[in-house]
């Protein structure tokens, strides 16, 4: 049943890489590794069926070696590495090719399952090993760890029982208790490797549509919407802390003109350039977003006039510095406001510091000016 319901759950892997972003890589490899191991696991069962018992078996390790190379390849694509088909290709080729002939010339079941377990367990180690190394610590990366490990650790226990007792204990056409745990496991398996799969691409497909919905797609710095929830954060601290909190408004001077000498695409890189320049000025707790336009906005936690003052200067002085990129020589004006108190909402904040703006935008661009406290009761000290 379960077996089934992975066969099921591979056409959903085949839907979902049809209409996931194509940052989610490896769906479609992993579709087809569950199709493989339920193909696997259907010929183990019609092995005293029709089909002539060699062809059913030889099948068998075929499908299923295969399926597990998928595995493999799907998640190092799902990692964004570069995936190991010629290895996996190589070593499905040479493991059948032996399986093969241990089967048919030299019948020896224990060296079969010992290859057979070999392969697996090497896959399923990369597996873990990528997991461990690229993955990102959530509860679908560390549910699928655990698959690789138990799913490593049962085909070591196989291997190794094999060529101990000359592979009678673990042999899939006798039954005993090592045969139904291993039976069972393995089919419970690729339910949950289906299960496994799915989790860690939706959540990954959460985490993307997050940073679009909250990030500008041609900075990647945060859009509005983006900054407004950072924001909500910061104040609620501010409430807690009794801290100040210091906005800057950043507008470039005469971005029109840019655009119209240069045309849009040098506009945009423009952008991204300044981006990349407030970025540099500010800490790790500062954040950045474009609020459209040629207009971006900087927050500063926990910081009073004089360090903004600081950070408007610095990213002032790196745009007015003679540059060696091609981009065409731009300034560009800061409105600043500091905050300190926590009734002020982002609304206000933000009328007061594009205020500043506008005066330095009047008073002949390429400046810095400073607003005017909020007509609020003032609770903490500049800092
Ligand atoms: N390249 C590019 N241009 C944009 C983008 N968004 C808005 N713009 C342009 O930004 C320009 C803004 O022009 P204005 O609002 O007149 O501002 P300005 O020319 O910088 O003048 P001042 O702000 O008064 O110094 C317009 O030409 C818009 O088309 C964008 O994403 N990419």
């Amino acid at each position: 049943m379960s077996t089934l319901m992975g066969g099921a759950m591979s056409v959903v892997l085949f839907s979902a890489s049809r209409s996931f972003p194509s940052e989610i890589g490896g769906l479609r490899e992993w579709g087809g590794a569950l199709l493989c191991l339920v193909t696997g696991a259907v010929l183990l069962a019609l092995r005293n069926g029709p089909m002539p018992k060699v062809v059913s078996m030889l099948g068998m390790n075929a499908t299923l070696l295969w399926g597990i190379g998928l595995t493999l390849i799907g998640t190092e694509k799902f990692y964004g590495v570069r995936p190991s088909w010629r290895m996996v290709q190589g070593c499905w080729g040479l493991g059948m090719a032996a399986i093969a002939y241990w089967m048919l010339a030299e019948p020896d079941f224990a060296t079969r399952v010992a290859i057979f377990s070999t392969f697996v367990c090497a896959c399923y180690s990369r597996q873990l090993w990528l997991v461990v190394r690229h993955g990102e610590r959530q509860f679908p990366t560390l549910f699928f760890g655990m698959l690789m490990l138990v799913q490593t650790l049962v085909v070591i226990v196989r291997g190794v029982r094999a060529l101990y007792d000359g592979g009678i204990s673990v042999d899939l056409l006798r039954p005993g208790p090592f045969l139904s745990v291993y039976m069972a496991t393995s089919s419970f398996m690729v339910l949950m490797l289906a299960v496994g799969f799915m989790t860690m691409a939706t959540r990954r497909l959460q985490t993307i549509l997050e940073r679009r919905s909250t990030r500008d797609p041609l900075t990647q710095v945060l859009n509005r919407r983006g900054f407004a929830d950072v924001y909500a954060r910061e104040r609620a601290l501010m409430q807690r802390e009794r801290r100040a909190t210091t906005l800057l408004s950043i507008d470039l001077d005469h971005f029109k003109s840019i655009n119209d000498r240069y045309g849009h695409a040098t506009g945009d890189r423009v952008l991204v350039h300044v981006a990349g320049v407030i970025g540099k000025a500010l800490r790790a707790s500062d954040q950045v977003a474009r609020f459209g336009g040629e207009e971006f906005v900087v927050l500063l936690p926990d910081t009073g006039l004089e360090r903004a003052g600081n950070v408007a200067e610095r990213i002032q002085e790196v745009l007015r510095a003679p540059r060696k990129d091609d981009l065409p020589a731009y300034t560009a004006s800061i409105g600043i406001a500091c905050q300190l108190n926590a009734e002020e909402d982002l609304d206000g904040i933000l009328q007061r510091a594009d205020g500043a703006l506008y005066r330095a935008k009047a008073l002949g661009r390429n400046r810095v000016e400073v607003a005017e406290p909020a007509s609020l009761p003032t609770r903490v000290a500049l800092g």
